[in-house]
């Protein structure tokens, strides 16, 4: 039976693939930062098939020793602090949290076992202001956040490593994903959350940052089952994960809304507060690497998942009502 360990199984990500693993029959471990027997709702379905074990980011030493008790054959490292604008608050605990933590996995991982195959989330942050867009594994990567620069040396430490000991390890560069298990800070769940409240007659407005931006969003479920293909595939390599499709918040919101069933006129006001600095350069994927390389295609559709998320938002708010 293979093994698979994850990092960061607790989360949105880490939750969609333990099942995806489970269902391929693997024996599947994970890492989490709370006590092991806190509840861990993304993980209540499946929790009892489940060995999970204590470790912190930023205490190298239980990366370590989970990563010596499990001896994984699949490594999937997916923890990490992930909001953008915080990563500008502590550059120092970014770096540390993302880029030393990938460094003592693939380090502790290839002196445990060579074979041992590894994939590291990494993000479309490393391409800032590329220039080009959409971008491929080779674009040019100019991050403009201590996040997309934490994320930038996790990339290279990978590349690295896979050159110089020819090490099956990959960095899986991932474009926006989401689905009902994301925190409501980020945009998506923010907008389906908000739309369903004021369906339900539970809020006036949504208050939001830029409604020009341009994301790449994909559904986590889909994401995922790429970062399984890509430890599957012969070769290990970088791929880029996305739908390929740019699209503004503004169209975000209208599907949402569409979605609830509520009109969005004079239902969203910008805040400044919540708007970023410009980006000079959308961040759209192209996945053409990884749908020819791995044969990955996404099976649920931008609209599918909004209608998803709307309709978990709903559901949760009469729940609570
Ligand atoms: C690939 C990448 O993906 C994620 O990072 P993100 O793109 O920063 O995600 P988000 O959902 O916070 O912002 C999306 C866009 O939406 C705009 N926006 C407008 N109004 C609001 C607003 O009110 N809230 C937020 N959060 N964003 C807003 C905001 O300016 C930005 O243009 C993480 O998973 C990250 O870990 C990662 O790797």
């Amino acid at each position: 039976m293979r093994r698979a360990l994850i990092t960061g199984i607790s989360g949105q990500d880490g939750s969609y693939l333990a099942e995806l693993l489970l269902a391929e029959g693997y024996d599947v471990a994970g890492i989490v930062r709370q006590p092991v027997d806190q509840d861990l709702p993304h993980l209540g379905h499946v929790r009892d098939r489940l060995t999970l074990l204590h470790g912190d980011l930023l205490e190298p030493g239980t990366l370590r020793d989970a990563l010596g008790a499990v001896r994984p054959h699949e490594l999937y490292h997916l923890a990490a602090p992930t909001f953008v604008p915080t990563s500008w608050e502590d550059p120092g605990l970014i770096l540390a949290a993302i880029a030393g933590a990938t460094a003592e996995l693939l380090g502790a991982a290839r002196r445990l076992d060579p074979e041992m195959r590894v994939f590291v989330a990494t993000s479309s942050e490393i391409f800032g202001d590329s220039g080009e867009s959409p971008q491929h594994e080779r674009s040019p990567m100019r991050p403009r956040s201590p996040y997309g620069v934490a994320k930038l040396a996790a990339h290279g430490l990978v590349g690295a490593l896979r050159a110089h000991f020819g090490t099956h390890v990959v960095s899986g560069i991932l474009f926006n994903h989401e689905s009902p298990r994301r925190p409501a800070h980020f945009l998506p769940r923010k907008v389906t959350r908000g739309a369903a409240a004021i369906a339900l007659g539970l809020q006036e407005e949504l208050v939001l940052g830029d409604l020009r931006a341009v994301r790449d969003w994909s559904h986590a479920a889909d994401v995922m089952r790429g970062a399984w293909l890509a430890l599957q595939a012969p070769q290990a390599g970088d791929y880029v994960l996305a739908s390929g499709r740019g699209r503004t918040v503004g169209e975000l919101v209208d599907a949402a809304f569409a979605a609830a069933g509520v009109d969005p006129e004079g239902r969203v006001r910008v805040d400044p507060a919540f708007v970023r600095a410009p980006e000079a350069t959308p961040p759209v994927g192209d996945p053409s690497h990884a749908r020819s390389a791995l044969g990955w295609e996404p099976a649920i559709t931008f609209e599918a998942m909004i209608a998803e998320m709307v309709s978990a938002d709903l559901a949760e708010l009469r729940a609570q009502a």
